[in-house]
């Protein structure tokens, strides 16, 4: 019989995204998931694996914390989104007891898990695998990196925010990608200016452009700035869509250059 090892679930993924950021609460799994939803809106069929362990936000932003995950001969069935199974996600959150059970697990274990969702999700047909990572480089990093190795993935989106910039963890995300040969597609600076939920106006509350800066210094491609949108905050607290709810929004624009930045692929 077949070993999980032995699957292959990816081969019918065209591109693969990773998303990482030196610190926590940059808002990796919000780019992760209006970047999902983003590219839903251009057609696309997106899966995203969360493979933040020890923090999985993302059924919660999905409004999918209830669900579970079931088997099929070719592994795990993820959780979609949509009647038309057009998002698709897999987390650790849907195979633990009780959502709120912390997961204190030392490296093997992690790495086990990892290289079982990347063999053993059964996909399906997908235009886009948005992983998205817990803060740093770790064990979860170097299994994903290597359970990935036999398939071609587009890069690294890295994600900042203005006050981040400076402190360096960037440059380490930086260095981790080429070590380990992931190629980089860009630096988006996330909470980047303050959209006012009264007028609209977007304000810089904090510094703006160290996104930018660093990227040319760094010599990789610098891919837009998101917004402090409050709005944006309540819609993923409350599991609503962001991207229907204000499809006006300057944030919303934001996410769609950010989606068709990542649809152009590396430069
Ligand atoms: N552009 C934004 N506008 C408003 N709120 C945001 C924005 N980006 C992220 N947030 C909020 O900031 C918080 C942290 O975001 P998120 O969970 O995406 O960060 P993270 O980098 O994935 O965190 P962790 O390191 O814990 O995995 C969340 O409450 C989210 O709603």
């Amino acid at each position: 019989m077949e070993g999980d090892e032995d699957k292959d679930n990816l081969s019918s993924v065209k591109h693969i995204v990773v998303v990482l950021s030196g610190k926590g609460g940059v808002g990796k799994s919000t780019v992760t998931v209006q970047l999902a939803l983003s590219l839903r809106q251009a057609g696309k069929r997106v899966g995203i694996l969360d493979i933040d362990l020890c923090g999985p936000s993302i059924p919660r932003m999905l409004n999918l914390q209830s669900k579970d995950v079931h088997q099929c001969d070719a592994g795990w069935v993820p959780v979609y989104a949509d009647r038309e199974r057009t998002i698709a996600l897999m987390s650790i959150s849907f195979l633990l007891e009780n959502v709120n059970d912390a997961v204190v697990w030392r490296g093997p274990k992690k790495t086990a898990l990892i290289k079982q969702f990347i063999s053993s999700v059964a996909w399906g047909e997908l235009d886009y695998l948005i992983v998205d990572t817990p803060p740093g480089t770790s064990d979860e990093h170097l299994a994903l990196v290597e359970g990935l190795q036999r398939y071609s993935i587009d890069g690294a989106l890295l994600v900042t925010t203005p006050q981040a910039v400076s402190t360096g963890d960037v440059r380490r995300e930086i260095t981790f990608c080429r070590k380990t040969g992931l190629h980089i597609l860009g630096i988006v600076e996330n909470m980047s200016g303050f959209v006012c939920p009264h007028c609209e106006e977007c304000s810089n509350v904090f510094s703006k452009g160290g996104g930018e800066e660093l990227a040319k210094v760094c010599g990789v491609r610098f891919l837009g700035c998101i917004p402090l949108d409050p709005q944006l905050s309540h819609s993923l607290e409350e599991g609503r869509d962001f991207i229907e709810e204000f499809p006006q929004s300057a944030t919303f624009t934001a996410f769609k250059h950010l989606a068709q930045a990542v649809e152009r692929g590396p430069p």
